[in-house]
């Protein structure tokens, strides 16, 4: 199988000795460094393998550009090495020829010098051009990967991983890569390409001076490998600490009008400067080892050139060594570490960015846990029967929400769900709608499990309408048009209408084009449970979930909805979710739930006539209404 992160898990994998589930997918992001290397050494490689595979992915659609930009820059290299050998040129044949009276070779190694110069300029702006286009169209591809893989996890992934730090992956991480594409890339392969091409010039044009202007790369290669070290797990702590400030702020910018009531403004700062504080001292840290890995290896590069200067002198005098060719070498060398410098840099954006992207291939790598089926069953007509056969299921394996249900729902018919909070109601609807799959046993859809159905049948067939009706920015139509987006203006007004939701849309200043804005802010809370009422009922679904959707709704709207909804659930299943008994008068069959069981099943009419909870639990709102 290969996932979206273009990983193939099984491939030329190390033996791990840590189990599965410590380092696939997300599961080290928050871990320290220390637990991490607790972890052993090939959960490390396994990470930076999952990183490069992502890269190779990513850069193999832009094949074609990589190649242009490798030939761009290798000529523009070549262009620019000339230039000192050029000078060479001049100050040994050109000036004793100019002497002699002789002109044409200072007018040759002119030309020679100003055309090396033009065409470093052009090939290097084209290769700036090519490579930052390969480079965004590289992102542009992740950024919708991430995007489309996050809406494709399933439900439990996201109550775990929180929406910040899928923002901080979208956004902080992103930039980091951006910023090594953009800044970066280009100074790595010009880099790379002038420290070969000055190395190789330097043997060739004197070996013994050359081995000495190379020698310096020993001290760079150790100290380029203690830089190594530190920073990986410096850039490492800044990305976790900047998602979980990100994480922090989406919590209280989303839970704001909770941070005002209880008063959380000053807890939540406090919170905040935590983690605001953890991430400047990470990136602190970073910057101070750069700090002293940049100006070391420009050090080591002034060392290089003074020993040169000094050989090269003695050389001279000893006539071994021709002037020009020493001033091409101190030419060469000064220019040596220019690159060394940009490298340094390059290898800064690097780590960070490898960081970034061993995140970025995690949440690639997550599967959802609710996978769609490889075969799915065609279904183009449900009816809507809901049988529960043995099912098991709890959100974590050790906690059993629903210790073992049997349960059948027959087509078109409108069962209530009541029970005590935490009792599993919700959860028995969220099964049917399959966003989460069972521990044990099967939920089936006209005799066919739910996990064989195409996501998209699924979806069109089970409709759940929650207490929080989520409402998008655009207009009231547009949101009751997400039930059946083919859906003409008439049918979206008729939905509105049959749910009794017309009148009041009509009155908004632009009735059905009146913006909702951010989450239905504009509306109140009945007033959106209405639009998710229409936006259900024009879907048409053969399974309609109303999970404690009349909540929010007073008396008189409460009254006009359950009008409306004889009328909505005709000829459809309908679990109804319930806490006020008002709602279960309409239904056929009353479910009584306690510790996820069923413990009292029959008619609304059969079980207030009993003795048991549902009779107590209808005398107690009876009496309530007196
Ligand atoms: N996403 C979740 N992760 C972990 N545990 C959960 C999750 N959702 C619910 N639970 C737990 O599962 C149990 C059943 O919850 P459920 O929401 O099904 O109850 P309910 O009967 O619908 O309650 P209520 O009437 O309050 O809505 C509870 O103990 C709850 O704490």
């Amino acid at each position: 199988m290969t996932t979206l992160s273009g990983a193939d898990p099984g491939a030329s994998a190390p033996v791990d000795t840590a189990p599965e589930d410590t380092w696939r997918g997300v599961a080290t992001e928050e871990l320290s460094e220390s637990e991490l290397s607790g972890l052993g050494s090939e959960v490390g490689a396994r990470m930076r393998a999952r990183s490069r595979r992502l890269l190779r992915s990513l850069l193999r659609p832009q094949r074609r550009r990589v190649v242009l930009a490798a030939v761009l820059v290798v000529v523009s290299e070549l262009a620019f090495l000339a230039g000192p050998l050029i000078v060479a040129y001049a100050i040994d044949t050109a000036v004793p020829a100019l002497a002699r009276g002789d002109g044409r070779p200072l007018v040759l190694s002119t030309i020679g010098y100003l055309a090396a110069g033009v065409l470093n300029a052009v090939t290097k702006a084209g290769f700036v051009r090519v490579s930052a286009r390969a480079a965004q169209a590289v992102l542009l591809d992740l950024r919708g990967r991430v995007f489309d893989h996050s809406q494709a996890l399933s439900l439990s992934f996201h109550e775990r991983y929180t929406s910040g730090r899928v923002i901080s992956r979208m956004t902080s991480d992103l930039d980091t890569l951006n910023e090594l594409t953009s800044e970066g890339l280009d100074g790595l392969i010009s880099g790379v390409l002038t420290v070969l091409g000055i190395s190789v010039t330097l043997l060739v044009l004197d070996l013994p001076l050359g081995l000495i202007a190379l020698a310096s790369f020993l001290p760079i290669a150790l100290l380029t490998r203690w830089f190594q070290r530190r920073s990986r797990s410096i850039y490492r702590r800044t990305r976790t600490a900047i998602a979980a400030l990100i994480v922090q702020f989406t919590e209280t910018m989303n839970g704001l009008r909770a941070v005002l009531s209880f008063r959380r403004e000053q807890r939540n700062l406090e919170i905040f400067r935590r983690s605001n504080a953890e991430n400047c001292e990470a990136n602190g840290d970073g910057l101070v080892v750069l700090a002293h890995y940049a100006p070391s290896v420009r050090m080591v590069g002034n060392l290089s050139l003074a020993a040169v200067m000094v050989v090269g002198a003695v050389q001279v005098v000893h006539g071994s060594v021709e002037i020009g060719v020493l001033a091409a070498f101190l030419l060469y060398v000064r220019r040596m570490y220019d690159p060394l410098d940009e490298l340094a840099m390059f290898y800064n954006a690097y780590q960070s960015a490898g960081a970034a992207l061993e995140k970025l291939s995690g949440l690639l790598e997550e599967v959802p846990s609710v996978p769609e089926p490889t075969d799915p069953v065609p279904a183009p007509e449900l009816r809507g029967r809901v049988t529960f056969e043995a099912v098991e299921f709890g959100y974590h394996p050790s906690v059993p929400v629903l210790p073992r249900l049997d349960l059948e729902i027959q087509a078109g018919q409108t069962v209530a769900v009541v029970g005590a909070t935490g009792a599993g109601k919700s959860t028995l609807a969220k099964l049917v709608a399959r966003f989460y799959d069972p521990t044990a046993g099967r939920v089936l859809l006209d005799g066919i499990a739910v996990d064989r159905l195409a996501g998209a049948d699924l979806r069109r067939a089970v409709v759940m309408v929650t207490q929080e009706s989520f409402l998008f920015s655009g207009s009231v139509a547009d949101n009751i048009a997400l039930g059946r987006p083919s859906a003409t203006r008439a049918e979206i007004e008729h939905a509105a209408d049959a749910i009794g939701a017309g009148p009041f849309i009509r009155q908004l200043p632009d009735g059905f084009d009146t913006d909702v804005r951010k989450r239905g802010g504009r509306l109140s809370a009945g007033q959106r449970q209405l639009v998710a009422f229409a936006r259900a009922f024009l879907a048409d679904p053969a399974v309609l979930i109303l999970d404690e959707a009349t909540a929010s709704l007073d008396i008189p709207s409460e009254r006009a909805v359950q009008q409306a909804l004889r009328t909505v659930l005709r000829g459809r299943t309908a679990v109804i979710i319930a806490h006020r008994l008002s709602t279960v008068s309409i239904a056929d069959r009353v479910l009584v739930m306690d510790h996820g069981r069923v413990t009292e099943d029959g008619s609304p009419a059969e079980l207030v006539r009993g003795t048991g909870a549902y009779a107590r639990l209808h005398d107690a709102w009876r009496d309530s209404l007196v």
